[in-house]
Parts: structure tokens; sequence; C-alpha cells
């Protein structure tokens, strides 16, 4: 599905007055319906990785296969039609477009009101009082980071990345964030890739990877990685157990 060869990333940094490596000679494969979390300390390049393969930024050196096919030269519209969606650490607000318009553009296809209004119950917005909301400074960040992704279960991307989706959404909701992401598995038939620091949502991958100053660490089953990350959790705060803030 998607593969990450030997992918280095550097940027012209003003203080150094030099290049700075953000990622090291990453190679990563995402597999077939994987559903892979990739986790690690602040600033470890995650989300430069996550960037990387949706086309925001273009590796310094190596490869972005996606189903065997060149990508790295690709631009975004060009990834997105070969079916990899993405949602935003930041999501984006447009305004002067409405929730269901955005809802309906990702589909890519005619989406009845009531379509759309199950996608956001599923997030956990109430659909009647979000589906003809403008998308402008009115929403609050987490009410923003449920739409987004909504708009990934409705595009049914083959492969969907999802930049800390637990950002922004407090602990109440948390909760149904995480059955959200069981629901887009069982009823998608592709991979997921997700960035975050929850336990909770490490708790249900299939695949773990961990990436520090720009470089994978280890990649493994969950139940080969999740121990060695709590462990790992008693010393450094790069994991957030169960009922710790997510911010
Ligand atoms: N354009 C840039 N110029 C300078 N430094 C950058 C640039 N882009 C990323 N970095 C640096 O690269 C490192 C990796 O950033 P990245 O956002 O990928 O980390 P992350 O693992 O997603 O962190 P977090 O868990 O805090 O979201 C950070 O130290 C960041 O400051």
């Amino acid at each position: 599905m998607l593969e990450l060869k030997d992918i280095c990333y550097e940027v012209y940094d003003e203080v150094l007055d030099g290049d700075k490596e953000i990622l090291n000679h990453v190679n990563l494969t995402v597999k077939d319906n994987d559903f892979m979390v990739i986790t690690g300390p602040n600033g470890g390049g995650k989300s430069t990785i996550a960037k990387m393969i949706m086309g925001i930024i273009q590796p310094t050196k190596g490869k972005i296969l996606f189903n065997g096919e060149d990508i790295t030269n690709l631009s975004i519209t060009e990834r997105a039609k070969l079916g990899i969606g993405f949602a935003f650490q930041q999501p984006v607000r447009f305004k002067g477009l409405f929730v269901f318009d955005l809802l309906k553009f990702a589909a890519g296809r005619e989406l009845s009101v009531d379509e759309a209004c199950v996608y956001l119950s599923e997030v956990g917005l109430c659909a009647k009082d979000y589906v003809d909301r403008e998308v402008n400074g009115s929403l609050s960040g987490g009410e923003l980071k449920r739409i987004e992704i909504a708009m990934l279960m409705a595009r049914k991307s083959s492969l969907s990345v999802f930049d800390e989706p637990e950002a922004g959404i407090d602990l109440w909701s948390f909760k149904n964030l995480v059955e959200v992401f069981q629901n887009l598995r069982k009823e998608t038939s592709g991979s997921i890739l997700i960035i975050s620091h929850q336990e909770r949502i490490l708790e249900i991958a299939d695949t773990i990877a961990i990436i520090s100053n720009g470089e994978i660490r280890e990649v493994g089953s969950r139940d080969e990685m999740l121990p060695k990350l709590m462990e790992d959790s008693m010393e450094c705060t790069c994991l957030k157990r169960r009922g710790e803030k997510h911010e």
C-alpha cells in the first residue's frame, strides 16, 4: 500500500544558519488494511511524515510509493485522487462553505442530508445543529476536528491519515472518538494511519511505529510494542495514559 523509502527531510534553519535535519533515512511500510499508529515524543517528526505522505512537503531525499506507484512528486490533489485522505492536526476553516458542502465534496458524490447527518452523529455532533453551519471562525477547534474526521469517513479513502485526532477533543467525547476509529476500520476496506500520543488509540492499532529525533526507532505489532511503550511512559511523558487531558 504505502512505502516510505529512505526518506530524508532538511530545512534551512536561520538560528543555525545551516540545514536542520528533520527526518533521517526513514523507512516505513503501511500494509493493505493495516491500522497503524505512529507515536513518539514531541518534535520527533510525526507530523512531518504525515505532511509528506499527503504531499504538503517534499522529501529532500528518498521515495514514496503508493500501491507500487512513485508518488514522491505528485501534488496533494493528485494523491487525493489516488485515494489518500488526510485530517490535519489544526483543521482548516473554509469561510463561505457550509458543513454539508464539505461533507459532499469529501464524499465526491451526491450525498443526502440524512447521510451527512449520519457522519456528523458518528463523530458526536448533533447533526441538525451542524449540517447547515458555516465553516468559519464560529466553530471551535474541537468541532472542526470532528467535522474533519466526518469528512474522511464520507470520503472512504484507501489510505486515511489522521494527525493527532485527539487534539482539542474533550475527555467526555474521547471515548466516542475511539469508537469512531473502530467503526471506520470495520466499515472501510482501506488502511488507517493515525499520529497519536494516546494509549487508548494505541490499544486499537494493529501496528505501532515509534519515531524520535527524525528516526524510526521501532515498528511492531500492538502486542509487541504496547508493553514496551508502557514501560517507557513511566520514564518519559511521550505517551498520554488513560484519563489524561488531550491538548
Ligand atoms: N519548516 C521547519 N523549519 C524548522 N523546523 C521545522 C520545520 N518543520 C518541522 N520542524 C521541526 O522538526 C521537528 C519535527 O516536527 P514535527 O511537527 O514533525 O514533530 P511531531 O513529532 O509531530 O511533534 P508533536 O508531537 O509535538 O506534534 C520539530 O523540532 C520542529 O520544530
